[in-house]
């Protein structure tokens, strides 16, 4: 099965919002990304919207060829600003106020009434959904239960271990979920804190269909341009998993 990458733009909006103007623009990335190969741009309209601005899911959504995926909290102010602009995919994921970025996947066990509620709505708008998950076997099945298209595992807790550290258990969580999701019939991808220097094995793992990653390839097209940078993740996920 090919990997497909899926290049969050949210950090090139960070720096936009720095400075309250119109530069960088996001959406100029993520055309820049997707003639780089980007099989799909993905943003995180976040409640307090730090970065990404629902003007620029509107953008997006008129300009992009590849397809969009919106991250966002399971709350009724999200889905009044997500759901008009019908993104292909939304994914669900916790967030808080405080916080420097995504900590932890969503509780879905503990959440199933709610998210049951939300995921109904969007699949009635045509909305195919994800759920941003710790690789936990039984949140895995827990999606499954709640009838998500896809699951995305957080590869946080693998990605932020020590230097040095051996990874084979984060690696064996990620692998385990990665088969029941496929077993139960869900689409899976992974995603965050990915790096070239981290991404090999999680692009190695076979029921993997799509990785998202964002601030590791924007800190680098810093330094050597947007579409070497997508192309360079693009090489690395590619000697993992030869098409
Ligand atoms: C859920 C996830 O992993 C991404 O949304 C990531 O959090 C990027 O967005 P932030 O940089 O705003 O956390
Ligand atoms: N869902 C993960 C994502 O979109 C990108 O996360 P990161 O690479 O910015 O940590």
């Amino acid at each position: 099965m090919d990997l497909r990458l899926g290049v969050n733009i949210d950090h090139v909006a960070t720096l936009r919002q720095a400075r309250g103007g119109h530069e960088p623009e996001p959406v100029a990335a993520a055309l820049l990304a997707q003639s780089a190969g980007a099989d799909g741009i993905t943003v995180h309209l976040r409640g307090d919207r730090r970065h990404i601005q629902e003007r620029d899911l509107r953008v997006l959504k008129e300009v992009l060829a590849v397809p969009l995926n919106v991250e966002c909290a399971a709350t009724p102010e999200a889905m009044t600003a997500v759901i008009p602009m019908k993104p292909a995919w939304v994914t669900l994921v916790p967030e808080s106020r405080e916080e420097l970025t995504t900590q932890g996947g969503l509780d879905a066990i503990f959440l199933q009434g709610m998210l049951r509620t939300v995921l109904r709505e969007l699949r009635g708008a045509g909305i195919r959904t994800s759920l941003f998950l710790d690789p936990v076997l039984d949140q895995v099945k827990m999606a499954a239960k709640l009838e998500a298209d896809a699951v995305e595992l957080n590869t946080g807790l693998y990605s932020d271990l020590p230097m040095g550290s051996d990874p084979a258990l984060e690696l064996g969580r990620l692998r385990d979920a990665a088969r029941m999701a496929s077993r139960l019939g869900l689409r899976v991808l992974a995603g965050h804190g990915l790096s070239l220097q981290n991404v090999e094995p999680v692009a190695a793992i076979p029921e993997v269909e799509e990785l998202n990653i964002g601030h590791s390839i924007i800190g680098r097209a810093v330094l050597v341009g947007l579409g070497p940078a997508v192309a360079e993740m693009r090489a690395a996920i590619a000697q993992a998993r030869p098409r």
